[in-house]
């Protein structure tokens, strides 16, 4: 299983595929993933055949210590370029093209005036797809704390308390955890529900609303992702049905997630069981996506992806259907793709309506 520890050997291999002969890291996720430091933001790895390099300033000099098995060199640019310069003269260097801004790219012209910069796509993100034991460890625990902050607010979810107060429950749950929100949490309910990332407002919940949930949270670095639809008093014949429908697409791709299966595959099973319902056009978002250092990451489940599961992916599979005016449901899980199938990281029951 590739991992942190062999993923430079990996990255080398990719960089001979692409044809250059080092890369300039700027995405703060693939920094992390490529040194293990912790403020990425404020940070950049060069990867050469060499050997690798941190470049971070004096604001982390014990940090990276602490922190990173690569050689650091502290400095702000342009001190940082002139470091890397000599090494680089005559080479084709490739930069992420994804993150690296306009600006960025004009300091590294200006500075490395003998090197052919070459700019790359999602290069170290396609070795993060994969996640390592640790990773995977550190995905589980922030899960496990998601299901219990979430056990312990599902029956505050009532009539006549506020969408921001179900909120402000599981976030400073997560706080006083030692962890945070993974992203602004989404809370919407009754007609807000058809709001695929309605995050949670001062509409107060009401009797026979459906109310969907998703929330994760963000523990030393590492995400997790789940979302919840529950129901308060009486929903109508017509939200129940929808229910049913969204749960069945979402147990159905559940079922199908395995290696060697194709993502768009899987965005198939859950669009056509919705589709049969009639809520084809509802189903407004793809299926799902991977989770780790963001919350967002490969493989993308969804129809034009071309990424296929492989053992250590953790996904999420997340059907939904909008109705606006009505409301609407989503039902998330969190799976880590096993040798022979997978496992449902996500323990929160869903419910029967
Ligand atoms: C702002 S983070 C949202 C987390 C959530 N679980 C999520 O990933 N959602 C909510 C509805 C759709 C889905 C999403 O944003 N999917 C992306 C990848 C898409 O482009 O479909």
């Amino acid at each position: 299983m590739t991992g942190p520890e062999n993923r430079l050997d990996a990255l080398r291999d990719e960089l001979t595929r692409a044809g250059v002969d080092a890369l300039w890291v700027s995405d703060p996720a693939n920094v992390r993933a490529l040194s293990g430091f912790t403020s990425p933001a404020d940070g950049k790895v060069l990867v050469t055949r060499q050997g690798a390099t941190l470049y971070t300033d004096a604001r982390y000099t014990v940090q990276v210590e602490q922190e990173s098995p690569l050689p650091a060199f502290i400095a702000r640019p342009p001190a940082t370029y002139d470091h890397a310069a000599p090494g680089l003269e005559g080479l084709r260097v490739g930069f992420e093209a994804d993150s690296l801004t306009v600006a960025g790219l004009e300091d590294l012209q200006a500075a490395w005036p003998g090197v052919t910069l070459v700019p790359l796509r999602g290069v170290v993100q396609g070795l993060r797809a994969v996640k390592s034991p640790e990773e995977i460890r550190q995905i589980r625990a922030a899960q496990a704390l998601a299901d219990r902050v979430f056990g312990e607010v599902r029956p505050l979810i009532r009539a006549g308390v506020t969408e921001q107060d179900v909120a402000y429950e599981i976030e400073s749950r997560l706080l006083r955890a030692g962890a945070e929100s993974a992203f602004g949490i989404i809370v919407a309910s009754g007609p807000r529900g058809a709001l695929p990332h309605g995050h949670a407002s001062g509409r107060v919940i009401e009797d026979g609303d459906l109310v969907t949930v998703d929330m994760g949270a963000r523990l030393d670095g590492y995400h997790s992702d789940m979302t919840r639809t529950v129901a308060v008093g009486n929903p109508s014949e017509e939200l129940r049905r929808i229910y049913r429908a969204v749960r069945e697409a979402e147990g159905a791709a559940v079922a199908a997630v395995k290696p060697g299966v194709r993502a768009a595959d899987l965005d198939a099973v859950a669009r056509g069981i919705l589709t049969a319902h009639g809520l084809g056009e509802a189903f407004a978002h793809s299926l799902g996506h991977g989770v780790g250092l963001e919350v967002h990451e490969r493989p993308g489940l969804r129809s034009t992806s071309e990424d296929v599961l492989e053992p250590g992916m953790i996904v999420t599979i997340e059907p939904g259907a909008y109705v606006p005016g009505l409301g609407g449901v989503r039902i998330e899980d969190l799976l880590l793709v096993t040798e022979d199938g997978h496992e449902v990281l996500s323990r929160s029951p869903i419910e029967e309506l």
